[in-house]
């Protein structure tokens, strides 16, 4: 099933994305409520086309924390090494997490600002998990228990400044450095998904990956986080960049794909 949440003349609602066979054609059914929590949301019977007038799809939701996993895949730590941009050759043992305050969040066609202090900034297509249920020390076998679904996200990056400043909280949290969307997806193939990257219209292979390839799996991540922090529903866990990155510049078009869940399309513009 696929939770969108969109606004329709200026009103942000929950929908479920359903297509209709006979026409083809993708609606959103309005739910009652928030896709979150022990009263499941229900359609009120509301419908609108997918790209009718006045529909806009909003970020699927507005996390209270995002957390974002580093070298998660052995192919990503060697690309990065290769780059210069780490003294390491291999991932590290440890889980790496950091974390992009809930304002670097945008959602789908929303344009990206390159801040005017950087000069480096890159795409990270990335697999991001969304929480439904509170999460506070559960176990990997528990973890999955809590997850709502999946989504997209582009983990923007300022490159110089992830070299320069001390912590990377300028690096990854700028506003703007978390587009997310186009929509919830609750039945993914999580232990396999692919993820792939258009930058322009072409692909870019060398960014592609599988969270086959994952070095700690989505439940262990959960697990981990919920180790030291209370995970809410709606928090967000980017589960880390498959493979290489690639620079970003003003008009550039940036295109995340999840194979199972969908595309996001973001438009790089330049900031003050
Ligand atoms: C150091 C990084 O930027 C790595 C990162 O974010 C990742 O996904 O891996």
């Amino acid at each position: 099933m696929r939770i969108a949440r969109f606004s329709h003349n200026g009103t942000p609602q929950y929908a479920f994305v359903q297509s209709d066979k006979s026409s083809g054609r993708d609606y959103l059914a309005v739910l009652d409520g928030y896709p979150f929590g022990s009263q499941p949301a229900r359609p009120t019977g509301e419908r609108f086309e997918l790209d009718g007038e006045g529909i806009r799809l909003l970020a699927p939701v507005i996390p209270s924390k995002i957390y974002g996993l580093a070298k998660n895949y052995e192919a990503h730590a060697r690309f990065m090494h290769s780059q210069g941009h780490s003294h390491e050759e291999h991932a590290p043992r440890d889980m790496v997490v950091f974390m992009k305050p809930s304002t670097s969040v945008i959602g789908p066609d929303d344009p990206i600002v390159m801040p005017s202090f950087s000069d480096d900034m890159n795409f990270e297509p990335e697999v991001a998990v969304v929480i439904g249920r509170i999460a506070k020390n559960v176990t990997e076998a528990e973890a999955m228990d809590h997850v709502l679904g999946f989504t997209c996200v582009n983990d923007v990056t300022l490159r110089d400044l992830q070299g320069s400043d001390p912590m990377w909280t300028r690096a990854k949290g700028f506003d703007t450095s978390c587009p997310l969307g186009p929509w919830i997806e609750t039945d993914l193939d999580w232990r396999d998904a692919r993820i792939s990257f258009r930058l322009n219209g072409e692909d870019v292979p060398e960014a592609n990956g599988t969270t086959a390839n994952l070095i700690h799996s989505i439940p262990e991540q959960i697990a981990r986080i919920s180790s030291f922090a209370t995970l809410l529903p709606g928090d967000v866990i980017m589960t880390g960049t498959p493979n290489a990155y690639g620079s970003l510049h003003p008009l550039d078009e940036a295109q995340v794909t999840v194979e199972g869940i969908g595309s996001l399309r973001n438009v790089v513009v330049k900031g003050q």
